[in-house]
Order: C-alpha cells, then structure tokens, then sequence
C-alpha cells in the first residue's frame, strides 16, 4: 500500500500577514521540512470563520475573534508531512504569544499587543477530524 503522509490547515492569520511575517513563517515551516501541498491568500467570509471557529461559539472571544479573523488578508496552507498537526502545533508554540517558548512561531515573533491571546499569528488544526475539517472549509 502507498504511504499517505499526514495533513493539516495552517494559516498565517491577519496579523502576521500584516506584520511581513509570512516568509518568515514559513521558512520555518520548510525548514522543519514539512511539504507545501498547497498555498492561497484569501479573505475569509463570516460563513467560513463561524464554521472554522464553530467550537468556541458562545465564548466571549468569539466575536472579535471572527470579526479580527476576517479584518484582512490570510495565508492558507495545506501542509502535509509525517506527524505534521502535532509537529506544525510544537513549532507555532503556546496560544498565548506572550508566554509561548522562544524558539517556536508565536514565542519569537509574538506578544500581546492589546487584545489578549488574539494577535497570535498563526492557527494550526489539533487534530486528524479537525483538519479534515478545516481543510475542506479553506480549500474545498
Ligand atoms: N481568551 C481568549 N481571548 C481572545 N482570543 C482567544 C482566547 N482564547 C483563544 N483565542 C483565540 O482563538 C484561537 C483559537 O483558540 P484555541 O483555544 O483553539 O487555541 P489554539 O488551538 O492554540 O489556536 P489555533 O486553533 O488558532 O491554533 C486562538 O488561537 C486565539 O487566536
């Protein structure tokens, strides 16, 4: 049987796009030497963020994080690679940027700008169902 490696949604989220971060992100990205199976810049529409968000609906957070998740510009990239959702999430650090280690993604390059743990420049699906998922909200 051939060999399926694994895959997963990563975006560069507003803020990194806006920050210039998006080659930096993802060098490290290959560097890690994770494949890029494909790559687009899309704003998204409320329709796709409620969906990609659907789990925190009802938080206090879900409505700015909607409303900044669709502010501009995102980078969506479907990346594959043995052990990529669990290896893309160790190198995008902890959700909050202020305290993600040094070395990762959002612990080099992040930090609390204001609205909390939002600004964190990147999203990284948490599982195989979630990325099944994610994946076909971005990419169809
Ligand atoms: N308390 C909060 N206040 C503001 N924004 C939040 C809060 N908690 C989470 N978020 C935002 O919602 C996103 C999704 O939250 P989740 O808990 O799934 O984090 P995560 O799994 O680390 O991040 P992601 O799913 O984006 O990789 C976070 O990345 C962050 O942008």
């Amino acid at each position: 049987m051939t060999h399926h490696p694994e895959e997963t949604l990563v975006l560069v989220k507003p803020d990194g796009v806006q920050r210039n971060l998006v080659g930096e992100i993802i060098a490290r990205i290959e560097r890690k030497g994770y494949t890029i199976v494909d790559l687009k810049m899309v704003t998204a529409t409320r329709g796709m963020l409620e969906k990609h968000y659907e789990e925190h609906e009802g938080k206090p957070f879900f409505e700015p994080l909607v409303e900044f998740m669709g502010s501009g510009p995102v980078v969506a990239i479907r990346l594959g690679g043995d052990r990529v959702i669990e290896g893309f999430r160790a190198l995008a650090g902890k959700t909050d940027p202020t305290v993600a280690a040094p070395g990762t993604i959002r612990g080099d390059l992040g930090r609390d700008w204001g609205a909390g743990v939002q600004k964190n420049l990147v999203h990284g699906s948490d599982s195989t169902l979630s990325a099944e998922r994610e994946l076909a909200i971005w990419f169809g």
